[in-house]
């Protein structure tokens, strides 16, 4: 849970701020109507996530409380009744993190969102490609005080070698003008690896160039930013683009995962499935299915077996963690692996034992599951899933509890 602080003195904006921040499931907020009682809560509590002041308080009336919370590191957005472009640049250069003018209960959702953001930032890595140091610290600082995690590589290569390194990287902040591998075919090279299409390209560009913009976008680039660049510019930007990329991978989720177990649905299966194995690479499947979950579901519960098949996919999606894994039907799920065989039924043998070992909700149910397994490098999916439901099926006549292997040649 991160707790919000709200500084402001009006107890209607208060009750507005208390009830947008407490819909969020992740935020609790703390309550303070001046700059002594705002005081005292950062003294006694050093772990906010953030905090909303209003520039005019009963003891704090020329926005002192600005300071304030900046000497405690407090991510802060300022509430204001009127907008003032002097003020707005005294305050960002100050380091707030945005100047919000309290027009509507729309200006108030558009804090809360904010924060929101912040929060996400927290978990989502970016990386700058940038030959000079001097921009690199600008970008790095800009990036690190709306919470991002931030790495920073000198060009190109370095920049693939990092991308390549950790695939959590979201979004790419990168020059045009680098050594070894310039912005341009840095995004080119990006677009052209699967791994990377959802990746967030922004390139920044000299001003009053549009040439360079337009060949960024050309090239990949999903957005361009004009150097020198303003505050809010660089971060609607950016932010923008973020939203987009969770976004579209809402709406993928939506479609390509099963919504109980969060592994991949049937459609998705045989869609990417198929296209592994055109790679001509072996591929393994495992077909693992839960041993007796008829009774499970009949003494405990259909609430009960839900809860069993989470906690089962979420185990399967730990030891199988670089392949794809689907649920297939009810209590049936497929592995499909690119890996070495060995490898595979290494981690199968393991998967199994944990499994044995563990014991799930609070009447604590043990599971145990049966397994089929197939391989090969030709032919279809459908085929290869069909030798190893075979397989499967010899072991649930066997005894359950057991991995029946076949490898097709
Ligand atoms: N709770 C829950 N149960 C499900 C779901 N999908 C399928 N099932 C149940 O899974 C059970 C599968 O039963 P069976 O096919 O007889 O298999 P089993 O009892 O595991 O027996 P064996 O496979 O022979 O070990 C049925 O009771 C289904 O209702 C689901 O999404 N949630």
């Amino acid at each position: 849970m991160y707790k919000v602080l709200v500084t402001e003195d009006s107890p209607i904006v208060r009750k507005i701020l208390f009830k947008l921040i407490e819909d969020n499931p992740y935020f609790q907020s703390v309550l303070c109507e001046d700059l002594a009682s705002a005081r005292e809560q950062l003294e006694s509590d050093q772990s906010f996530l953030a905090a909303i002041v209003d520039l005019n308080l009963p003891d704090a009336p020329n926005g002192e409380i600005v300071d304030v919370v900046l000497s405690y590191d407090v991510p802060t957005v300022v509430l204001t009744g009127n907008f003032d472009e002097h003020l707005r640049h005294m305050l960002l250069d100050k380091g707030v993190l945005d100047y919000i003018t309290k027009e509507s209960r729309y200006s108030y959702m558009q804090v809360v969102k904010l924060i929101e953001r912040l929060r996400k930032n927290l978990s989502t890595k970016v990386l700058v490609a940038d030959d000079s140091i001097t921009s690199q610290n600008f970008l790095s600082h800009f990036l690190k005080k709306f919470g991002f995690q931030v790495q920073c590589v000198n060009d190109g290569v370095e920049a693939l070698a990092a991308l390549d390194a950790d695939s959590d990287i979201k979004l790419v902040i990168s020059d045009y003008m680098m050594p070894n591998l310039d912005g341009f075919e840095l995004v080119k090279k990006i677009r052209q690896d699967r791994r990377f299409q959802d990746l967030i390209f922004v390139g920044l560009s000299a001003k009053g160039n549009s040439m360079l913009s337009a060949k960024f976008i050309k090239s990949g680039a999903n957005d361009f930013l004009s150097k020198p660049f303003y505050h809010e510019e660089f971060f609607c930007r950016v932010l923008h683009s973020l939203e987009l990329q969770e976004m579209m991978e809402q709406v993928r989720d939506a479609a390509n995962l099963d919504p109980l177990t969060n592994t991949y649905n049937r459609r998705y299966l045989f869609e990417h499935g198929e296209l592994m194995l055109k790679t001509g690479k072996q591929t393994t499947v495992v077909i693992i299915d839960i041993d007796d979950f008829k009774p499970i579901n009949d003494t405990y519960g259909h609430k009960t077996g839900d809860k069993l098949l989470e906690a089962f996919s979420m185990l399967l999606k730990r030891y199988y963690r670089e392949d794809m894994v689907a649920r297939y039907g009810g209590e049936e799920f497929v592995v499909v692996s690119e890996r070495e065989y060995e490898q595979v039924m290494h981690i199968t043998t393991l998967f199994m034992q944990k499994l044995r070992e563990l014991s799930f909700t609070e009447h604590s149910i043990t599971m145990t599951c049966s397994i089929g397994v197939s391989s090969n490098n030709s032919g279809s999916l459908e085929d290869l899933i069909d030798i190893a439901d075979k397989r499967l099926y010899e072991a649930k006549h066997s005894g359950k509890d057991k991995v029946i292997e076949a490898i097709a040649v």
